[in-house]
């Protein structure tokens, strides 16, 4: 039985039925446990530890700790936790030319990825995703699947990509020829029109930024758009978007299972910002850190052709540096990069002013890095209180590269009346309204083939995503509850404050009491800096 080590598995014994979403943790016994499915007996091995440990099947909510020294599995839904009658099929790859060689074309019901890899000899092993990839069995005759394809939040490049490789992958690898573009976000389900997707539509597609589907933020309403999958007798639904869109998948697969229909609910995590949590880096991020290199490029021109040039880049990144961090790195001619996560200030010793005369004294002109989330309470102080948000409810940014800007021209001007060019580069859109690069779009079309083996194998509620390299199944809670954000104390900050030599702004202990919360931290500022202005 190809979901062996699934919590659907467990909840076909006397077992209570679980929820992914409770916090019930089994420990399955090291014995064989034999299910009868479509009249095929599956044995079904138990997983155990290095250690013949038993194995426990985490089903893990949003606070809940899991605290094992064993083996621990954080499995996703499958339809045939509430449709347990379920029939399964073989799947087409079996007959497929271009698998016909490969040595194991099935994954092993058995794979599991580990979400740390980095351990010592006695440490435990800690928690597992489930691995990605076909399966011999699939819970969808291809005929008879109806799938639909959703884009939401902000663009990024390769969406393009992903809904290209959605279609050609259930199209040639499985036979399925029904896909339904919904155009627009979530909204598109109950109030615009429909696109027919095919691989002949979409053949173009990767090598154009944005989402041909077009996009939104805004308008998700959970039961209307549930009652528009029923309506329109949609089984399988890929929903591509950052950590909004993925909350409101969650929600989709939630009432998708209360109201007992069999649809699959496939997430594909999509931002620029780098920031969703688990997984080891977003799509189209490289992408975006290749574009930011031709403005830094362009403000180093620029500066070191003047007298006492001090160029400035904002590049996107909400809530975490993680594109300024990254574009530093690769670039070399960055001398200070400003995230949200590091506090900085402007006066007196150690703070930026001190910094920037020194490098102009030393040499000629200088250039700074800072991400669009990055000292937002300072830009807040400054202006009126005002309180914008995104149709999602996102707070809007407050513009600190403009404030930047203006506050090192007064400095320097009026205080230390020196002559300066300050030459301010904005290129946020520019960076992730293009196509995706090569390897981006490699990596695109192993998510969006993941995600079609996950459906059509009838997982749901899931998110697919590299973890350690290797693709896996992720609950989606996981992805959702946290939001990655750069680790002061992590060394690859370390080796951007090495590069750059600018200050850390904080002092060795102030670094360790801040990232305890940074990430917190962050989103606070962000989304209070306007009620607590002035
Ligand atoms: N907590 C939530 N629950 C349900 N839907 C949400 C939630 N947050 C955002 N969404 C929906 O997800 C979509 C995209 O969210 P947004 O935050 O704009 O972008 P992203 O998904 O890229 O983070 C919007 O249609 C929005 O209504
Ligand atoms: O102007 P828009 O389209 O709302 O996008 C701006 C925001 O979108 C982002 O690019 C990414 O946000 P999401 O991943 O939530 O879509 C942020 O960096 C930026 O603040
Ligand atoms: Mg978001």
């Amino acid at each position: 039985m190809d979901h062996s080590i699934s919590s659907r598995s467990l909840s076909r014994s006397p077992s209570p039925s679980i929820s992914p979403f409770n916090s019930k943790r089994m420990i399955l016994n090291p014995v064989f446990h034999k299910f009868n499915f479509d009249s095929r007996n599956f044995e079904i091995k138990p997983l155990v530890s290095r250690q013949n440990r038993p194995v426990v099947v985490a089903v893990r909510s949003s606070n809940q700790k899991v605290h094992n020294d064993g083996f621990v599995l954080e499995d996703v839904p499958h339809l045939t936790n509430f449709l347990p009658d379920l029939p399964s099929y073989p799947n087409p790859l079996k007959k497929s030319q271009a698998y016909a060689v490969v040595k194991q074309t099935f994954v092993s019901p058995e794979d599991a990825v580990a979400q740390n890899i980095v351990i010592q000899k006695d440490s435990p092993r800690g928690v597992h995703f489930r691995r990605a990839g076909p399966r011999e069995k699939v819970y969808f005759k291809s005929d008879e699947v109806r799938a639909c394809i959703v884009t939401c939040g902000g663009l990024c490049p390769g969406i393009n990509t992903v809904i290209r490789e959605i279609v050609c992958g259930l199209s040639y690898m499985y036979g399925v020829d029904e896909i339904l573009g919904i155009e627009g976000g979530y909204r598109g389900f109950y109030s615009k029109n429909t696109l027919t997707l095919s691989p002949k539509v979409v053949n173009d597609i990767h090598k154009r930024g944005g989402t041909i589907l077009r996009t939104s933020r805004g308008g998700h309403d959970t039961n209307k758009i549930v009652d528009n999958i029923e309506d329109r007798g949609i089984n399988q639904v890929y929903i591509i978007g950052g950590d909004g869109t993925q909350k409101g998948a969650a929600l989709i697969y939630k009432e998708v299972e209360k109201r007992g229909l069999q649809v699959a609910v496939a997430g594909i995590p999509k931002t620029i910002d780098n920031d969703i949590a688990v997984i080891d880096k977003s799509f189209g991020f490289d992408t975006a850190v290749e574009e930011a290199q031709r403005a830094i490029n362009a403000a180093h021109v620029e500066v070191e052709s003047v007298e006492n040039g001090v160029g400035i880049v904002k590049l996107m990144g909400r809530y975490s540096g993680f594109i300024s961090m990254y574009a530093t790195l690769a670039s070399r001619d960055v001398d200070c990069c400003l995230i949200p996560e590091s506090p900085f200030y402007l006066e007196g010793p150690g703070g930026l002013f001190e910094f920037i005369e020194r490098q102009l004294k030393e040499n000629g002109h200088m250039v700074i890095v800072v991400a669009e989330g990055a000292g937002q309470e300072f830009v807040a102080q400054s202006m009126p209180a005002v309180d914008e948000k995104d149709a999602s409810g996102n707070r809007l940014l407050l513009d600190i590269g403009l404030w930047l800007t203006q506050k090192i021209k007064d400095h320097f001007t009026k205080v230390q009346k020196m002559t300066i060019n300050m030459k301010y580069i904005d290129p946020t859109y520019m960076i992730r309204a293009i196509p995706s690069n090569g390897s981006d779009n490699i990596y695109c079309t192993l998510l969006a083939h993941s995600a079609v083996h996950g459906a059509m194998a009838g997982f749901t509620g899931f998110t697919v995503g590299p973890v350690n390299s290797r693709h896996a199944y992720i609950p989606i809670a996981r992805v959702t509850e946290t939001q990655k954000t750069v680790k002061l104390t992590d060394r690859m900050w370390a080796r951007l404050l090495a590069s750059t030599n600018q200050p850390s702004f904080l002092n060795c202990s102030e670094v360790l009491h801040h990232q305890e919360k940074a990430g917190r931290k962050t989103t606070e500022v962000i989304n209070s800096e306007r009620t607590t202005s002035t």
